[in-house]
């Protein structure tokens, strides 16, 4: 059959995107230019496909399928360069996702063999814990012991279980053995957002263990570098102009520990880049919720390695498990929900009375009224006051820090029942309540986040603004400064930014509100529903959430588990 007579095998899952649609064409197109067969070209249109989607690799395939392509020219087994690999567990790969997943896995085995367990005296544990109950610090303890003279520790647990005082001690302790100390410590997040967040979370953390503990620390808490949190990027050396990251093997980061919170969000390629940038003889602290959903690139690099290491019992792993936030009903709905348990997580339901609870709009007028009265609960502070002249910044900063209180949280972007179309009737009624006058964009009170990075202005994807007017009445938005501080920026001079009434589950990751409501699609066969997004977003809640959406969907997100393609967790092998 010549390449004329090909006719696309069917792709179902492509409909409806036609930017995929357009991928997969460009990309069949290639495989014929370059001598490919039709079943090649499906095959890489669709690998293609499914690394947009996520997927680092597909199959595996069936062995009819590998025999037909597995002698062709621009297929190899991964030992040289060839547009495609399809490996020895018959996954069919785009050469650069085999090449990172073999590099990631190699560079992960190397740093977990590096283990030369350091004994901690008791005394010293129990300082950092002290009249600690077991059942609750216990993994904590483990955590903070098992650090010492590993090169690669990775601490997961949900919202609350103390990983961030965890990360702490642990950098206490290794400040305390001299490693941290002599070679500095380095603290990163994927996103700006949950960077600041750290930051202030480990200053809080540091100024409390100062009152707590005994002199003997006093030289490691000044040691700690509780300023300075960087997104992923940045600690990378990102350049924009050049699309590439300064820091490597020949440069690489200088800090022999290096922190990185939040680390479900880390994609392969991220990850990669991380590991080729570490220093020879420095440590990497993995630290995020591998329940949560995966990264915005491809790959599931935590959760694979979180699998990997608990199918070995390695006690490069520990998970946290007691949550301290208080609101007992809320880690039982979170509990029932990560386990997927449909009855349980009714019971929670009913159990939770008004912490949290189900409200089942189906439809678009529903749900206007449901965003009506969510608008007329946010509105009901009235604007914020006028800025006085008497330190601003402080004024906003204090305003800035008191915005987290109710956040809607979509499945989706754009659609009816999509964030974007939520964030405007949002917008649309407060402007109302608040008698805004029309034509002016810009009012006090309007909340937006901002979706590009802007290294200039250093404002990044996911910082929130909030419009205030100083005593002039003038109009300038507000974001926390890196330092702990409030910065101002005319509305002209922002970079890309969105209404923030109402954002995607996705963008809420790192971020926490107190009142959450989490907006499902009203069709239970939607692709974008699952458990994984659904955890996400309940648990972004603090006090109280609320889930907007049919049982039907509720049902449907808690029983599919996504799982992405890949073979990272089959060539980790055996990590013990
Ligand atoms: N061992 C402990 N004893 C008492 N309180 C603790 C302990 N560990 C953590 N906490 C408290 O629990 C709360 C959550 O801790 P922390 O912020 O470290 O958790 P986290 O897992 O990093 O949370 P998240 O990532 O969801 O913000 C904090 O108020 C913290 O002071």
């Amino acid at each position: 059959m010549s390449h004329l007579d090909y006719r696309p095998l069917p792709l179902p899952e492509f409909d409806g995107r036609p930017a995929e649609r357009a991928l997969a064409r460009a990309i069949t197109r290639w495989v014929f230019a370059h001598g490919g067969s039709p079943r090649l070209a499906d095959l890489a249109a669709r690998a293609t496909v499914a690394e947009q989607r996520g997927d680092t690799a597909l199959g595996p395939l069936d062995a009819d399928v590998r025999a037909d392509v597995g002698g062709e020219a621009l297929v190899g087994d991964g030992r040289v360069r060839t547009p495609f690999v399809l490996d020895a567990n018959g996954r069919f790969y785009l050469w650069r996702n085999y090449r990172f997943e073999g590099e990631v896995a190699a560079a992960l085995q190397a740093l977990h063999a590096d283990a030369r367990p350091l004994a901690m005296a008791d005394d010293d544990l129990a300082a950092l814990f002290p009249g600690g109950d077991p059942a609750r610090d216990g993994a904590q303890r483990q955590a903070v012991r098992a650090v010492g003279g590993r090169r690669l520790l990775v601490l997961t647990g949900g919202p609350g279980t103390g990983k961030t005082t965890t990360v702490l001690r642990m950098l206490l302790r290794l400040l305390r053995d001299g490693i941290a100390a002599r070679d500095g410590i380095a603290i990163a997040a994927p996103t700006g957002k949950a960077a600041q967040r750290l930051v202030q979370s480990l200053r809080q953390e540091a100024a409390r263990l100062r009152e707590q503990l005994p002199a003997a620390w006093a030289g490691a808490l000044d040691a700690l570098p509780t300023d300075e949190a960087r997104t992923v990027h940045r600690l990378l050396g990102w350049s924009p102009a050049r699309q590439a990251y300064s820091r490597n093997a020949g440069h690489p980061i200088d800090a022999g520990v290096v922190v990185v919170d939040e680390a479900s969000m880390l994609d392969l390629a991220q990850l990669r880049a991380l590991l080729q940038a570490l220093r020879p003889g420095s440590c990497l602290l993995l630290v995020g919720d591998a329940d949560q959903l995966d990264s915005v690139g491809a790959g599931s690099v935590l959760m694979d390695l979180v699998a990997t290491l608990e199918a070995g019992a390695s006690p490069a792993l520990v998970r946290l498990r007691h949550s301290f936030r208080a609101v007992e009903p809320l880690v039982r709905l979170n509990e029932a929900v990560r386990a997927g348990d449909a009855v349980a997580v009714d019971a929670a339901l009913v159990a939770a009375g008004g912490t949290a609870r189900l409200h089942p709009l189906e439809d678009t007028s529903a749900l206007a009224r449901r965003l009506r009265s969510w608008a007329d609960a946010l509105a009901e502070a009235g604007p914020p006051a006028l800025l006085t002249d008497v330190d601003p910044a402080a004024a906003a900063l204090g305003a800035l820090q008191a915005l987290p209180t109710r956040q809607l949280l979509c499945a989706l972007r754009e659609g009816a029942f999509g964030a974007d179309v939520a964030a405007a009737a949002i917008e649309a009624r407060l402007r109302q309540q608040w008698n805004v006058p029309a034509g002016s964009d810009w009012f006090p009170g309007r909340v937006v986040m901002v979706t590009r990075n802007d290294y200039g202005a250093r404002l990044f994807n996911g910082d929130l603004g909030l419009c205030l007017a100083d005593a002039d009445g003038r109009l300038q938005v507000w974001f926390e400064a890196p330092d702990g501080g409030a910065r101002a920026f005319s509305p002209g001079a922002l970079p890309a930014h969105d209404p923030a009434w109402a954002i995607t589950i996705h963008k809420s990751q790192g971020s926490e509100y107190g009142h959450v409501a989490v907006l499902l699609p009203p069709d239970p066969e939607h692709r974008i529903l699952s458990r994984q997004l659904l955890y996400t977003g309940l648990s972004r809640a603090k006090r109280s959430v609320e889930v907007w959406g049919p049982q039907a969907s509720l049902d449907a997100a808690l029983a599919r588990v996504v799982r992405r393609a890949g073979g990272l967790r089959k060539r980790l092998g055996d990590l013990d």
